[in-house]
């Protein structure tokens, strides 16, 4: 007779998550996996759009899917439990993919795995292990959940390095509650050694890097086919035209590579940075070294925020917060506004704080939530928008 799982493990056909269902079934708990399809390529086509129904992207042959499901299904056929499958990719163009393409539009630069949790995985990927019959939710993110009495608390992982839950701030209650993490008390390293000691074919598998829908592809060309690109000027913050830039889609603040400046005249042979764009005149603000002053912000204002608790500690209180992936806590002082938004003053400057990021707060192992960043106040920025009004 087969009973209903009681957890349904959220199988990427990568290492991480084949632990997660390795711990869970050795720990006797009844699991099936499902692996989610969230992209679709149409290599017939070579512009974006389905020709009906679900919207797909145009192909371009770099889409591991396939691999990946293999594995998937590879794994489950090696840990003896079902796997089922579900094609999100409509949701997910609509959820996820839309928004990252207007957040590029209007000069930001978003973060499609802060939503795709939200809009897919806990939300629709949720919803298809609860028709299964399933009461959890198990995947393999590094990061960890606490019960507190009633309330279910988010924590860092026990492998800083690999800790997730930069990405995860937006879950709430009834997400966590629904949820486990069973790699979230272990380091990286022990768990690819569980994985060669079971013999799972993922065992060896690279880590995905990068974007998942774009993965190894060049990003400048991918996202060009998507938002055409429009050539303009690249300036000093003092208004010197140095060059010429290929769309000010393609960058983002702070960053170096892809500038192809070489020397020019009247100035050091000092690398340059991306450290303004003004998407209304189409221009791309670079200046000299990695620390310039152009690129520093002392304090930020966000969209309105979400607290994984319900609500924010105060009105007013310290913590310590990222404004990007892989940084180091930095103490701040938040002040949550009558209409949810934030005002957020760091003790120290910050470098290349970038609206359409996330802001995340903590309170040391406590995720609290987070927001969007909307605007900061690094000169070059305060200086555009005192143009644009
Ligand atoms: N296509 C998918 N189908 C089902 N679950 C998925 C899928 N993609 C990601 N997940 C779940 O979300 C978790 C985190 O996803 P992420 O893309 O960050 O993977 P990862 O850290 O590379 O992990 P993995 O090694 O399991 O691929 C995965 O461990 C897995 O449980």
């Amino acid at each position: 007779m087969s009973t209903a799982p009681r957890t349904i493990v959220g199988m990427s056909g990568g290492v991480d998550s084949s632990v997660a269902a390795l711990r869970l079934r050795d720990e006797g708990e009844p699991i099936a996996g499902l692996f989610m399809q969230n992209w679709a390529e149409d290599d017939a086509q070579d512009s974006a759009g389905g020709a009906s129904g679900t919207p797909k992207a145009a192909g371009t042959g770099g889409c591991r899917a396939e691999d990946d499901r293999r594995d998937a299904v590879a794994v489950s056929g090696r840990l003896g439990i079902p796997i089922h499958f579900r094609d999100f990719s409509g949701e997910y163009w609509k959820g996820v993919f839309e928004h990252f393409l207007a957040e590029y539009a209007a000069g930001r630069t978003p973060n499609p795995d802060v939503l795709c949790n939200r809009e897919i995985k806990f939300k629709y990927f949720l919803d298809a292990a609860r028709a299964l019959g399933a009461q959890f939710i198990a995947t393999g993110h590094y990061a960890r959940i606490e019960s507190r009495g009633n309330r279910h608390l988010l924590l860092r992982a026990v492998d800083r390095s690999k800790d997730q839950s930069y990405f995860l701030h937006q879950l709430g209650q009834a997400q966590l509650s629904a949820t486990k993490f069973p790699l979230g008390g272990l380091l990286k390293r022990d768990v690819r050694k569980m994985a060669l000691d079971a013999g799972l074919p993922t065992a060896a598998k690279k880590d995905s890097t990068g974007i998942c829908f774009i993965g190894e592809r060049d990003f400048r060309e991918f996202l060009g086919r998507y938002l055409p690109a429009r050539e303009g000027e690249m300036r000093t913050p003092d208004g010197r035209v140095i060059g010429r830039h290929p769309g000010v889609f393609y960058f983002t603040l702070g960053q170096r590579e892809g500038l192809n400046i070489g020397g020019v005249r009247g100035f050091e042979a000092a690398p340059w940075y991306v450290v303004g764009k003004d998407v209304t005149e189409n221009v791309l603000y670079v200046d000299q070294g990695a620390d310039s002053v152009w690129l520093h912000s002392q304090a930020l204002w966000s969209e309105a925020a979400h607290w994984i608790s319900g609500g924010p500690p105060a009105a007013r209180f310290e913590c310590t917060a990222q404004t990007r992936y892989r940084q180091s806590d930095e103490a701040c002082e938040v002040e949550v506004r009558d209409d949810g938004t934030l005002s957020v003053r760091f003790a120290r400057a910050q470098r290349a704080v970038t609206p359409g990021q996330s802001l995340v707060l903590y309170d040391g192992e406590v995720c609290l939530g987070g927001a969007v960043i909307a605007a900061t106040d690094a000169p070059l920025e305060k200086r555009l928008k005192a143009r644009a009004a």
